[in-house]
């Protein structure tokens, strides 16, 4: 049996951060483990110009300073109805923001301000084709008609296909797929569409919201899915295909937000990701494969050089606490109170 797993330094394709007090609370769990993480836009205000990237960028960099370690956020815009194609042009002249993330309205947490219709959007979206700048899509229809399990699929067939028709050049990343109509999508297309993975999809089914009674702890969207899909995505992400990169949206929000009589959407995995990650691909046999899904395919898609630096994790077995202080409030993570498999040890 594997005791040790050195792998090149990791990256977080998809992880929110927040800000102020829920940010310092956060941000070490993250670059304890990931040189680099693409970090998701939807605060309130959201981050929609590359000004307030810039000052979003700062603030990260100041709640890290006091755990000395080095991390370099990623950053992207929210966008809207009203971006202007302009606004790409600063994006890809800035060498730190490194794409697009298009929320439809309604369909998450902090989408109000989200893109109500792709076609108003339709310039901006032409100039990023030309610039090369990603999209990456919170990929569910918002249509309360269409059942919550078929957003992702319906989203393919309504939105996606007719964008990439349109666009066939534009680069997009599906962002935390949940099915295997995603994962056979995204496979089958061409090298400009991508998809991020969550540690959570990979390992539970949607029983696992109910077990036992309700389970706000593991209320995120997309909602998880039944057990033919998990299996589809853990089949995607040990296949080495580089379409399929690592990206946790690990998306914190305090207990009392979760445990309520209408609970915000979101688990907090950030605490020990790459422990999660390597269950799944232990479990699947193909541990040799973790390293390109965690720590090649990312930086290929995003024309970025991999990283130098390694991260070690051992068979260790450890019991996740059962809340972690969040400001003057309290994050549960996931596992909280449960024994993991793995650990990281440097
Ligand atoms: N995934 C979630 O359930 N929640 C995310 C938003 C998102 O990624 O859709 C959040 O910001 O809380
Ligand atoms: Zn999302
Ligand atoms: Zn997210």
């Amino acid at each position: 049996m594997t005791q040790f797993l050195t792998l090149t330094r990791p990256d977080d394709w998809h992880l929110h951060l927040r800000d102020e007090a829920a940010l310092h609370a956060v941000v070490a769990h993250t670059a304890s483990e990931f040189a680099r993480a693409i970090v998701m836009p939807n605060l309130k205000p959201p981050v929609t110009t590359v000004a307030l990237a810039a000052a979003y960028r700062d603030r990260i960099t100041a709640a890290l300073l006091p755990s000395g370690l080095s991390f370099t956020p990623l950053m992207t815009l929210y966008l809207t109805d009203n971006t202007p194609a302009d606004e790409i042009d600063r994006v890809a002249e800035s060498g730190f923001v490194h794409a697009l993330k298009l929320y439809p309205a309604g369909a998450t947490t902090n989408s109000d301000a989200g893109v109500t219709s792709l076609q108003k959007c339709m310039k901006t979206l032409e100039r990023m084709a030309e610039r090369g700048v990603p999209l990456l899509v919170h990929g569910e229809v918002t249509d309360p008609q269409i059942d919550i399990f078929d957003r992702e699929a319906v989203f393919i067939d309504t939105v996606l296909m007719p964008l990439l028709r349109e666009l066939p050049t534009l680069r997009v990343v599906m962002e935390h797929i949940t099915t295997r109509q995603a994962a056979e999508f995204v496979a089958a297309a061409g090298d400009n569409l991508a998809a991020t993975v969550t540690a959570h999809h990979l390992l539970l089914n949607r029983n696992a919201i109910f077990q036992g009674g309700i389970r706000p702890h593991l209320y995120c969207l997309p909602i998880l899915k039944r057990e033919e899909h998990r299996r589809a995505l853990v089949a995607a992400v040990t296949s080495g295909s580089p379409k399929f990169f690592l990206g946790t949206d690990s998306a914190p929000h305090a207990r009392h937000a979760k445990e309520t009589a209408c609970g915000c959407a979101g688990m907090y995995t950030a605490l020990a990701a790459m422990p999660l990650y390597a269950e799944v691909f232990e479990d699947a046999d193909a541990l040799d494969r973790l390293e390109a899904f965690a720590s090649h395919h990312g930086p290929d898609f995003y024309r970025l050089p991999r990283n130098t630096g390694t991260l070690t994790l051992a068979r260790e077995s450890w019991t996740v606490p059962d809340s972690l202080p969040y400001g003057d409030q309290q994050l549960v993570p996931f596992r909280a109170g449960e024994t993991m498999r793995w650990k990281r040890v440097d």
